[in-house]
């Protein structure tokens, strides 16, 4: 027991939040290739649990010894980690009695939030095609799952092809790979009601340019829910958009042109699109990610505020180049993976501000909490001029 412990600190004093955590873990047990997978597991887990609860007892000081003490009386099994858990959750948080620094979006309580990063989130799957067979399948290997509907408002979600299942649930030993893609539900959400509004309009994109792509997660559900479209996905990494076009190949996907463009300048999104237009644009932005912290407590953990003016200044010239590039009458979604005012509502009001062809048809949180899902903020406008 005492070498797991020996790990454990090991991990915390010498992790300073950078990379991710979960890429951080990986480099270290390859570095401890002695270690097997029950200690990896028991590692990862209780790293995981300290910075889940830290921000809950005064940055953590007391709670490596309660670690410590769990490990030393049930071993590495583990049952110890569900009572910390539960101990945690019962546990006043001081940060919310203080009252949180940074406002929060509309319809976010900052004591339901906070007490949400301290529960693991659940797994979400979008299922390519058969999903109720897809259900059978993982129910006949005992793995519970149900289905989650998406969309929004409130009231208008349908229960599609959203399945939601215990994290962890071996998926990808029972499934074939190209038949599910690993999508959190308010990821799921953000594109499904966005396309509800636009069919609600009458209207069927054409012309799509996912700004800020990343690996895709937006652009795959785009080119499975509608028919044919041209897609033109950028972002400033072009190790991203490789891995983008791996998921496009292992998916079947066509129709897909990529660029590499910093989105923040202004010249350079010029001279990349030469003038074109687009009638749909996903404007995924990078953000704090403060909406998906339960997944990454490390995030949490050493979030600094100063790091919200740094993402804010992004957020808005990605934005607004990407606008300069909306064909009249199409549509421009707006998403975060924020929970914070200064990300979404202002973000959408300066964007509003000297725009008035622009028109705001949605905006508001994607609150995943009570599904065990993540938050998002989605913004949907409408170009107006002739
Ligand atoms: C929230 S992630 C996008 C997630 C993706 N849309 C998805 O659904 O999987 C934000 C992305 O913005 C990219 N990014 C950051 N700064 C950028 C910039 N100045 N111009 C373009 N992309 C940028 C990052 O590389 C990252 O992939």
């Amino acid at each position: 027991m005492q070498f797991l412990l020996f790990h454990i600190e090991s991990v915390l004093t010498t992790y300073k939040g950078n990379p991710p955590l979960s890429v951080f873990l990986k480099a270290y047990f390859r570095q401890h290739p002695k270690l097997g997978s029950r200690d990896r597991k028991a590692i990862s887990e209780a790293v995981y649990i300290y910075y889940r609860c830290a921000s809950a007892w005064d940055n953590g000081a007391p709670v490596l010894p309660v670690i410590k003490t769990g490990m030393q009386l049930c071993g590495s099994d583990n049952p110890f980690l569900d009572r910390v858990l539960q101990g945690v959750a019962a546990a006043p948080v001081p940060i919310v009695e203080a009252g949180f620094p940074v406002p929060l979006s509309a319809g976010m309580s900052a004591g339901g939030w906070l007490a949400s990063l301290r529960r693991q989130p659940r797994l979400f799957i979008r299922v390519r095609k058969q999903v109720d067979k897809v259900m059978v399948l993982l129910q006949q290997s005992d793995i519970d799952c149900h289905k989650e509907a998406t969309g929004w408002p409130a009231g208008q979600e349908r229960a599609d092809d959203c399945l939601s299942l215990k994290n962890g649930a071996p998926v990808d030993r029972l499934l074939e790979e190209e038949d599910y893609v690993v999508q959190d539900w308010a990821s799921q959400a953000s594109i499904q009601g966005a396309l509800d509004l636009m069919r609600q309009a009458g209207f069927v994109p054409q012309q799509v340019w996912d700004v800020c792509s990343g690996a895709g997660g937006k652009s795959i559900l785009l080119k499975d829910k509608l028919p044919a479209f041209r897609l033109l996905v950028s972002d400033i990494r072009e190790s991203i958009l490789h891995n983008l076009k791996m998921r496009f190949r292992k998916y079947h996907l066509s129709g897909l042109e990529m660029k590499v463009i910093d989105n923040t300048a202004t010249q350079q999104v010029a001279a990349a699109l030469e003038g074109r237009l687009f009638d749909t644009i996903i404007c995924d932005v990078p953000c704090s990610g403060s909406g998906t912290w339960a997944r990454t407590p490390e995030q949490f953990h050493f979030f600094e505020m100063e790091q919200l003016q740094k993402f804010a200044a992004l957020q808005y010239p990605i934005a607004a180049n990407a606008l300069s590039c909306l064909a009249p009458g199409g549509f421009f979604v707006y998403i975060t993976c924020s929970v914070f005012v200064a990300e979404n509502e202002a973000v959408v009001q300066r964007l509003m501000e000297g725009r008035p062809g622009l028109q705001l048809l949605h905006s508001g949180i994607i609150d995943g909490i009570s599904r065990g899902a993540d938050c998002m903020f989605v913004a949907v406008f409408r170009n107006q001029l002739p």
